[in-house]
């Protein structure tokens, strides 16, 4: 499935705390203001791609995610999934694109995770066949039997991960959209989570977009890049040609440093001198 986004942008709503002596008066007319988040973003995501949506906390990546997840609703732009739209073809989308974010499970805390792979096998209507055959794989790669029989509260974070992934493909989405899947995990784990989703794009062609902080998930996992800063797309392309630019460029920043923030500079500069891996 292909992604088209065009012209993307998003600001958060706040209602202002009103001073003491404008209380009652804030009572009355309540006093909001804006908080740009994401700002006039465009691309294209072929499918079959796996690309790495980079920028420093508080960039927009989780936001522009959720916008394409369909939890929150853009303010303006457009956002189109192999021509399908939340607005005319929402129940089709939510069917073929599965999401992780990784710090909030979509599995009951309380009961062990196979219950809950059960409960998303009902609602979203899996064939035996299907359910029963992603659980066989998913249990070679991911170590399933290990712990599906704990619930997740009892699970490492690296397991409760893996638990999140296999519930994310168990009905075979089109699109995975994983908001930091590796974060906190330790090495082993990493690069099992890595190795998994390298599999699941290759054998499907799922396409896949993560967000990640982490230069060697980038650099092991994505062919391509989206760049954001301050809500704004500063580059998209791929790992190898930011690279190539950059070195071409005679020590003058391919991406402007006056239009980074610090943490996203010291995130591009680990890219152009290879130290993730
Ligand atoms: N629910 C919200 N209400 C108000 N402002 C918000 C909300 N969520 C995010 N923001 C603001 O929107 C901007 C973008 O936030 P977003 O969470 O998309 O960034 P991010 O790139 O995902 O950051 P991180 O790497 O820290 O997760 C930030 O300025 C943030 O403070």
């Amino acid at each position: 499935m292909s992604i088209t986004v065009e012209h993307l942008t998003k600001s958060y709503k706040i209602k202002n705390r009103s001073a003491i002596n404008n209380t009652v008066k804030h009572l009355v007319i309540p006093q909001y203001s804006f908080t740009p988040a994401v700002n006039d973003i465009s691309f294209t995501i072929q499918t079959g791609d796996i690309v790495g949506f980079i920028g420093a906390n508080g960039a927009g990546k989780s936001t522009t995610i959720k916008m394409l997840t369909g939890i929150l609703t853009p303010d303006k732009g457009i956002i189109s999934i192999n021509g399908l739209t939340f607005k005319k073809n929402r129940k089709e989308i939510m069917q073929k694109i599965g999401v992780v974010f990784g710090q909030r499970s979509v599995l009951c805390w309380d009961i062990p995770v196979i219950e809950s792979f059960k409960l998303f096998k009902d609602m979203y209507r899996i064939p035996e066949n299907i359910y029963r055959e992603n659980i066989e794989i998913f249990s070679d790669i991911l170590n399933l039997p290990e712990f599906i029989y704990k619930p997740p509260r009892l699970l490492s974070l690296g397991q409760r991960m893996k638990a999140d992934l296999a519930a994310a493909l168990l009905y075979n989405p089109e699109v995975l959209f994983l908001d930091e899947p590796t974060i906190g995990i330790d090495v082993l784990a990493k690069a099992k989570i890595r190795d998994f989703i390298i599999k699941i794009n290759q054998v499907r062609k799922t396409t896949i977009i993560l967000t990640t902080h982490d230069i060697s998930d980038i650099e092991s996992l994505c062919q391509k890049m989206l760049i954001i800063d301050k809500g704004t797309l500063l580059y998209n392309g791929t790992l190898e040609e930011l690279k190539r630019k950059n070195a071409s460029s005679h020590n003058d920043d391919f991406i402007p440093k006056k239009r980074m923030n610090d943490s996203l500079e010291q995130i591009i500069r680990t890219i152009y001198e290879g130290g993730g891996l």
